[in-house]
């Protein structure tokens, strides 16, 4: 697929905030307090001023989750099949060029991640370009082609669940954020939202 306008594509983010968290003791991760602010509210603030329109997926507190003033979209595949079942969710709904992919749990996203993420897209013709903080790809955070969700469902339909085992089948591309080693700084248990927290406050 090429893009109708690679200059200035229509680009949508999904903000998955759809998992079970389990090691936040089951607590919905991208409602759990951040330094006074929900953990999706970080995530939220780095990203919408980068894209022209914003969706969150998430599969419980959808009431709550709607008060960010976004559209609320939850897997339409139930039983918590991992983070795929989120964006194929997001891209079987979006009608943009392209979808932006993180998670809610990433508070310091890079404010260039959009604009970096798309100039390596466009300049090397990939379908999808995943971040990496220099050292690790990062296969939450990527931007992809809406029109690959029939490769996705047959990956899942295989029982597949692993998101770079899924990519790898694809002309994918890497963008490298080493400039920023912190961006990608992930919140999975209360020890980490504790060390974020101390950090961002100093
Ligand atoms: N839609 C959707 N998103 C998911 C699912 N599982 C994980 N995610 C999201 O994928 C991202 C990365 O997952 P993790 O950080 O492991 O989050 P998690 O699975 O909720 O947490 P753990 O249970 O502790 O592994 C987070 O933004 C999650 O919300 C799922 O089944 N559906
Ligand atoms: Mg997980």
């Amino acid at each position: 697929m090429s893009l109708q306008n690679e200059q200035t594509p229509n680009i949508e983010a999904v903000i998955l905030a759809g998992g079970m968290a389990r090691r936040m003791g089951g607590d919905d991760k991208g409602l759990v307090t951040l330094n006074d602010q929900p953990m999706i509210s970080h995530a939220i603030n780095r990203i919408a001023p980068q894209v022209n329109q914003v969706v969150i997926n998430a599969n419980r507190n959808q009431q709550q989750y709607s008060q960010f003033g976004y559209p609320v979209l939850s897997d339409l595949e139930s039983g918590y099949l991992g983070p795929l079942a989120g964006m194929i969710t997001a891209m079987k709904h979006t009608k943009a060029d392209l979808l932006l992919v993180v998670p809610c749990d990433c508070p310091l996203l890079p404010k260039d991640l959009s604009s970096r993420m798309l100039h390596t897209l466009v300049t090397t013709n990939a379908e999808i370009v995943v971040a990496s903080d220099g050292k690790r790809e990062q296969p939450v955070v990527m931007l992809i082609k809406p029109s690959l969700y029939q490769s996705m469902q047959a990956f899942l339909d295989a029982g597949e669940r692993k998101i770079d085992i899924w990519y790898s089948q694809h002309h994918y591309q890497v963008t490298d954020f080493s400039d920023q080693p912190d961006a990608f700084v992930n919140v999975n248990t209360p020890e980490q939202k504790q060390q974020l927290a101390q950090k961002i406050a100093q």
